[in-house]
């Protein structure tokens, strides 16, 4: 690649030549040797006098005690010391373009959830959060979340033409909130343009995994924060639940049967910490429950083998189209309500009993599970695992290889990417006890009778149909392609 600038300068004490090319890889040779990507690899950069410091965060094998470590990001400034004013000026005004170049982000609003995780929500933006923003010399607006439902607030008041994007430090909850908020704006086709960032700082942090674990690195805040520095975007499809006129925008998954009761009822097992979940998964496995009811769907081509051909007619929750003549989605005044209601003339059904039913948009749900491993974010597809039936053993077993995902090579295992999904809840199979929950991204969407807790907050209800669709690309996350 051809130089832009080459220059003899002392670096860290040492001399040597270094020169910055077009493709932004700044490299040094002499008394030592070594090279950075300006773009991938450094924060920003500050003057000091005739010097220029050079905020690196470059990916290292880092070493722990004896052994190898995980590989990270690790801090360290450099200091160039020029010998004159002009060159000085030359290398800073091409190091600032070629940061430039890569679209990096000005003005950030940063929603901070205190409560997140364990409380720590706002010491992770202040340890890790803030001094990179810093740093890369961007402007941010910082709101702690007040109340329940804070950051949905947050979202629908923003003005997009003030920021360049909104970053979550927070779970999963907060960011889920932030994208609904931004739907349910009058203006929300320009509000879901704004790019979305999350910095994990939740117990439920499977959008900052399914990221970083995209571009190979280490789901920790630090790193999260430089992908949102860098400023690289992709879009990310968006799935709408919907029953009559109640809609409910999603970005991680829905999950009915096993997974949703031990999420849910494992509440009361709190006190034990993060053990709740093994403990709580353990005793329903014991307790096995299998959930009446039926699943529509409409598979993308080649995941047709499950299931029958419906063709029957399922009356629909379509809201009216709009009359600007919007041919992809349907509009309202008040937000944005999901795309159009598919043909049903593809539509395949599967009767329960079920042991579980996972909808998944990304690949990752929490920093531990990997339960849609060929999820992308932006293929237009949900990625639907079925399970009906299966031995107590195997299910065991099963769930012991979540985290790598080897779950889904199970024969009583069915992994389909659907295009839409309808689920019809009933209660348990072979009970007297109702029972059953809808959970999506982490919150009771609707709670059958004889479950815990009060259904009458409740989003939706359970027993009439649930439909999922999915628009392909509609929301935009900070994340390289
Ligand atoms: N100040 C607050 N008071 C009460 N609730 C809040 C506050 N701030 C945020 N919340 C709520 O906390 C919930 C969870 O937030 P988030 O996803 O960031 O954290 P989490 O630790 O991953 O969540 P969870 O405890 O559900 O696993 C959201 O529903 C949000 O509305």
């Amino acid at each position: 690649m051809e130089e832009i600038l080459s220059e003899q300068v002392v670096l860290d004490g040492k001399r040597v030549t270094a020169t910055l090319d077009g493709s932004g890889v700044l490299q040094w040779r002499g008394e030592r040797n070594g090279q950075l990507v300006v773009y991938n690899d450094l924060i920003g950069y500050s003057s000091l006098g005739s010097n220029i410091v050079l905020y690196t965060f470059k990916m290292t094998e880092s070493t722990r005690f004896c052994g190898k470590g995980l590989p990270g990001r690790k801090r360290k400034d450099m200091v160039m010391e020029f010998t004159g004013d002009a060159a000085h000026r030359l290398w800073s005004d091409a190091i600032q373009q070629t940061l430039n170049e890569s679209g990096r982000p000005k003005r950030l609003l940063v929603i901070v959830n205190p409560f997140g995780g364990q409380g720590t929500g706002k010491k992770v933006f202040t340890t890790s959060v803030e001094p990179l923003l810093k740093a890369a010399g961007i402007s941010y607006t910082m709101r702690e979340t007040q109340f329940f439902r804070h950051a949905k607030e947050l979202a629908k008041e923003i003005d997009p033409s003030q920021f360049d994007g909104v970053v979550c430090v927070s779970g999963d909850g907060v960011l889920v909130e932030v994208l609904n908020g931004l739907l349910e704006r009058p203006d929300w086709e320009r509000a879901i343009k704004m790019p979305i960032g999350i910095i994990p700082a939740g117990t439920g942090n499977g959008m900052a995994k399914s990221v970083l674990e995209h571009v190979g690195e280490p789901c920790d805040a630090a790193s999260a924060t430089f992908l949102v520095i860098r400023g690289q975007t992709q879009p990310l499809d968006v799935a709408t639940a919907k029953q009559s006129n109640v809609k409910f925008h999603s970005i991680l998954m829905l999950t009915w049967g096993l997974v949703a009761d031990v999420d849910i009822e494992s509440e009361k097992l709190r006190w034990m910490g993060a053990l709740r979940l093994d403990v709580y998964t353990l005793m329903r496995i014991c307790n096995l429950r299998r959930y009446n009811g039926h699943i529509y769907y409409i598979p993308a081509p080649g995941y047709e083998g499950t299931g029958t051909p419906f063709n029957g007619e399922l009356e629909t929750t379509t809201l009216l189209k709009s009359s600007e003549g919007d041919s992809d989605r349907i509009a309202v005044k008040n937000g944005y309500t999901g795309p159009l209601q598919t043909s049903s003339s593809q539509w395949r059904d599967l009767e329960g009993p079920f042991i579980l039913i996972w909808l998944n948009n990304v690949p990752w749900c929490s920093t531990d599970i990997h339960t849609a491993p060929h999820a992308k974010f932006s293929d237009g597809y949900l990625d639907l695992i079925i399970m009906k039936d299966c031995p107590k053993w195997a299910l065991l077993n099963l769930l012991l290889k979540v985290e790598s995902g080897g779950h889904i090579k199970s024969k009583y295992v069915e992994y389909i990417k659907v295009k839409a999904f309808r689920l019809d809840p009933a209660g348990q199979y072979g009970s007297d006890a109702q029972g059953g929950y809808v959970d999506i991204d982490g919150e009771v969407l609707a709670r059958n009778r004889d479950s815990m807790g009060d259904a009458s907050n409740d989003i939706m209800q359970y027993g009439p149909p649930i439909e999922v669709t999915v628009e392909q690309g509609l929301a935009t996350i900070f994340c390289p392609p």
